[in-house]
């Protein structure tokens, strides 16, 4: 628990030595400094600094705690149209852990080494909480005000599966008050000179072969033990993986040429392990885990159906240790959001890549309660470092999405009733 600081306020303290530093980066390196790192999240003074951010914006804050010590802060610019549906910035406040002895910087000093600000977190993703935040200063600025409300929403957990964070907050009365028109999310860096937009994410599946038999003597040709049976279970998956590896290295997009990506593809890994209890004692049990990331050009239910064919064939019993039960895509042909995204890109003067987040955020939440949402994180030529040690962005990446963000929100605001009704309830299409 040594990360979580006894008095919260400490986090309003921080500041940086340099004056002529923007606020927007003396902000983002502030809330990295917060020590939001599961297992155990600081998520009281990350609280404390993102609602003094709010007040400071004079936006409306409020904090909800579906589950307590977890908050969901919002802070809402209201100068709105109430009849209109709203656009909802989403960013989750914890990080995944550090391995410190790896990093040649302080991970939670935030330190600018360079023009790159090292922490972890500067990709993943507080930048972009902060970019949203920053946007609306330059926005007020401007004297340019939303006619929908924006939501600019922060929420815990979504390292951990978000379980007990999107996923619990989706259910509640407060996220149904938002009335969200669009909620706009996390995406990945791209080392090409785009931003990669993700409208739809790889349903995860999390499973356990189980092989049960007989026990004896180590020395002995005992017939129906659990090995040759996890055995074979294992082969025919990997065989599957294998077989989704050739596709994912061959296979080409039919329309555009373009190659595959991860999210094209389904994956299968053996991650865990488990079984036994000595050398020379054949077990009754073994097990093997594995992480599936099942794309949406595969129906959940055929994979359902291999892994029940391989599990009969090799005599194995499975499980899910965590389920996906649908999966949602946002399209982006005849969907004015897209359409907004692109008029701001081009503003911008930055192509878009569309394609499938390989892994899992918490827009699948989003998209299961059939809100359209978009994953994007606006950091171009910049390698892919979330996760990883020595995480950084460039500040100057970092003041460029803070720009792309002024030109996109006016676009989404701009989005009319009548074409946001054009596909109804067809925003997301179930895989
Ligand atoms: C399935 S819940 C875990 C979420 C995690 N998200 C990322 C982005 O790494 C993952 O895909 O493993
Ligand atoms: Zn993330
Ligand atoms: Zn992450």
């Amino acid at each position: 628990m040594a990360n979580i600081h006894p008095d919260p306020s400490h986090a309003l303290k921080w500041t940086t030595d340099d004056p002529s530093e923007p606020l927007a980066v003396t902000n983002f390196r502030r809330y990295l400094r917060c020590q939001t790192v599961q297992p155990t999240p600081d998520y009281a003074s990350a609280q404390v600094l993102l609602t003094h951010f709010g007040r400071d914006l004079g936006l409306a804050v409020a904090v909800h705690e579906p589950v307590k010590g977890k908050p969901v802060i919002l802070l809402t610019w209201q100068d709105a149209d109430p009849k209109l549906k709203s656009l909802v910035l989403n960013s989750h406040i914890d990080v995944v852990p550090v391995f410190p002895e790896l990093w040649t910087q302080d991970p939670w000093a935030a330190d600018k080494v360079d023009g790159r600000i090292y922490a972890r977190g500067a990709q993943d993703m507080k930048c972009v909480g902060i970019q949203y935040l920053e946007a609306i200063r330059e926005l007020k600025r401007k004297g340019w005000a939303p006619k929908r409300t924006v939501h600019v929403m922060f929420v815990p957990d979504e390292e951990i599966g978000g379980k007990d964070g999107m996923e619990k907050f989706i259910e509640t009365s407060a996220w149904k008050e938002l009335r969200p028109a669009l909620v706009l999310d996390e995406g990945l860096g791209n080392d090409e000179d785009k931003y990669k937009v993700y409208h739809g994410e790889r349903a995860p599946w999390w499973i356990e072969v189980t092989a049960s038999g007989e026990t004896g003597h180590g020395s002995q040709f005992i017939p129906d033990t659990a090995g040759p049976k996890l055995n074979k279970a294992i082969a025919r998956l990997l065989a599957f993986r294998d077989q989704q590896e050739h596709l994912f290295k061959t296979g080409t997009h039919a329309a555009t040429g373009k190659p595959y990506t991860l999210g094209d593809v389904t994956t299968l890994n053996l991650t865990l392990l488990s079984g036994g209890v000595q050398h020379n004692v054949l077990p009754t049990s073994l097990s093997a885990k594995f992480d599936i990331r099942i794309t949406p050009n595969q129906k959940l239910a055929d994979v359902r159906a291999l892994i029940d064919d391989i599990c009969a064939e090799s005599g194995c019993t499975w499980s899910f240790v965590q389920e996906t039960k649908s999966n949602h895509v946002t399209p982006l042909a005849g969907n004015p959001w897209w359409r907004a995204l692109e008029a701001a890109a081009a503003e911008h003067g930055v192509e878009l890549d569309p394609t499938i987040f390989p892994a899992a955020t918490d827009s699948r939440f989003v998209r299961r309660a059939r809100v359209p949402a978009f994953g994007v994180s606006p950091m171009r030529k910049t390698p892919v470092l979330l996760h990883c040690h020595d995480e950084y962005l460039e500040e100057k990446v970092f003041v460029e999405g803070i720009e792309f963000y002024v030109k996109l929100l006016p676009k989404l605001d701009a989005v009319g009733v009548e074409e946001e009704a054009e596909v109804g309830t067809k925003w997301t299409v179930e895989c």
